[in-house]
């Protein structure tokens, strides 16, 4: 990046340059939300479960399905605090309020979904495993 990326405000002119601009945007997500790096060790753990657990094809699918809803949720979430906080900064607004409670319920129904289908693959597979 040069020093006039920097401060561009103009279109992405290239492919490179959108990629490149995508790629700081995940990486300011997972450099500075906590939650996201909570998220990002979870899935690590539950890929390696997999791996150990020879989960079948159709069942990443899930599980990517499941790993990706929680990323894109989470994304969304700290789409809407970044624009709230350059809104009204740190004074107390009830729009604000509703605004980030609305949008980080969304990341917890995501999260739940993710529960949900972790237990259903991978219980009955650890019940074969630990249950004898
Ligand atoms: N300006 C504001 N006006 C009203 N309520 C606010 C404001 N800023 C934050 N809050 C309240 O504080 C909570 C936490 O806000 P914050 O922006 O710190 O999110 P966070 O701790 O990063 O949340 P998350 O864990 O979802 O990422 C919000 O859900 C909201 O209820």
């Amino acid at each position: 990046m040069d020093s006039k990326d920097k401060h561009q405000v103009t279109k992405n002119h290239r492919l490179i340059q959108a990629m490149s601009h995508a790629s700081q945007g995940i990486w300011m997500v997972i450099s500075k939300e906590r939650n996201m790096r909570y998220h990002l060790a979870a899935s690590v753990i539950v890929i390696i479960c997999g791996l150990l657990l020879r989960v079948a094809a159709w069942e990443w699918l899930w599980l990517f399905l499941a790993i990706f809803t929680v990323f894109s949720a989470e994304f969304m979430n700290t789409v809407a605090e970044s624009f709230c906080d350059l809104v009204v900064g740190h004074q107390f607004d009830f729009n604000v309020k509703k605004i980030k409670d609305v949008s980080a319920g969304g990341v917890l129904i995501a999260a739940l979904f993710a529960v949900i289908v972790g237990l259903i693959i991978f219980i009955p597979r650890l019940m074969a495993v630990f249950g004898g």
